[in-house]
């Protein structure tokens, strides 16, 4: 049986819970602000926390794969659990891990992420297309056979990025801009919403010149560490911030490890957002 869209499967969580994405970054200052040490098991503890706190009401959680690969193949067995932990718990997994390469070695990242009997199986994979947007390609396909999707850094939060993604090519038309035209094409016909989102930061201010209208997610790091809040949304999103799936990642960690304080964190930030994205 083909499996059912990521893209059908997160308009229906954003739907039902509120588009809010939770990331799963375990910095070494939040272990130590948690009082947990740095190392396998202070890992282990607080992502159980943050999964037991909130994997049954948010829409997604957004695991960074770079805080466990630090710690080598126990780091990564401990993000193999909090995935199906949480998606166990009802909640969508997007494995940040930012993956890029030619495509021949991108087919082997597809299945390591992307492949539903694989131990890293995720809902979506952050993807850089960097090597070119073509090279992404086996991972697309892979994400369409598995129910999966993607999110293609398009237009990144950091101040960083714009050297390349807003940088012009031969026919005038930008990176980033190119990057969002290619996957309105692989959503072209997906309804609801299609599985091939871009990663579009919250902090970037009016993106009015930017075709946003993607026909599938859009997902927007950048609120609360990062300087953006839940109130930018609308400014800069415009008419695609229905399409916007907010990331708080340290906003909402910093509350730990109670996980009631951890909830109404969550929560307060899902209901700026509801507020937000209703006033827009
Ligand atoms: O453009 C991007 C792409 C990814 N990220 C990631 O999102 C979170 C943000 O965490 P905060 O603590 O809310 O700043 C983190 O995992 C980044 O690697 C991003 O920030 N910007």
């Amino acid at each position: 049986m083909t499996p059912e869209p990521f893209g059908a499967r997160l308009r229906r969580a954003m739907d039902e819970r509120g588009p809010l994405c939770v990331g799963i970054d375990p910095h070494a200052s939040l272990l130590a602000e948690w009082g947990l040490n740095d190392d396998v098991a202070g890992l282990e503890r607080f992502s159980r926390t943050v999964v037991e706190a909130l994997a049954d009401r948010v829409a997604v959680l957004k695991p960074q794969s770079a805080f466990f690969e630090r710690f080598g193949s126990r780091g990564v067995a401990v993000l193999e659990r909090t995935v199906a932990e949480a998606r166990a718990a009802g909640a969508l997994v997007v494995m940040d891990a930012k993956r890029g390469d030619i495509g021949s070695t991108m087919a082997a990242y597809a299945e390591a992420f992307l492949h539903r009997d694989a131990p890293l199986f995720s809902d979506a994979l952050t993807v850089s297309p960097y090597l070119g947007y073509g090279s992404l390609r086996p991972a697309v396909d892979m994400a369409r056979e598995n129910g999966a999707g993607l999110f293609v850094l398009a237009l990144t939060s950091n101040p960083e990025g714009g050297e390349v993604q807003h940088a012009v090519r031969a026919d005038g038309r930008g990176v980033g801009a190119t990057m969002l035209a290619h996957l309105a094409e692989e959503n072209a016909g997906e309804a609801p919403m299609g599985s091939f989102g871009a990663v579009v930061g919250a902090t970037l201010g009016d993106l009015s010149s930017y075709e946003l209208g993607i026909g599938g997610p859009l997902l927007a790091p950048g609120i609360g560490a990062q300087g953006a809040t839940p109130a930018d949304l609308p400014g800069v999103f415009g008419a695609a911030v229905r399409d916007v799936v907010p990331n708080v990642g340290r906003a909402v960690l910093r509350l730990g490890p109670d996980p009631v304080a951890l909830r109404d964190g969550a929560t307060r930030y899902a209901q700026e957002i509801a507020a937000a994205v209703t006033a827009g």
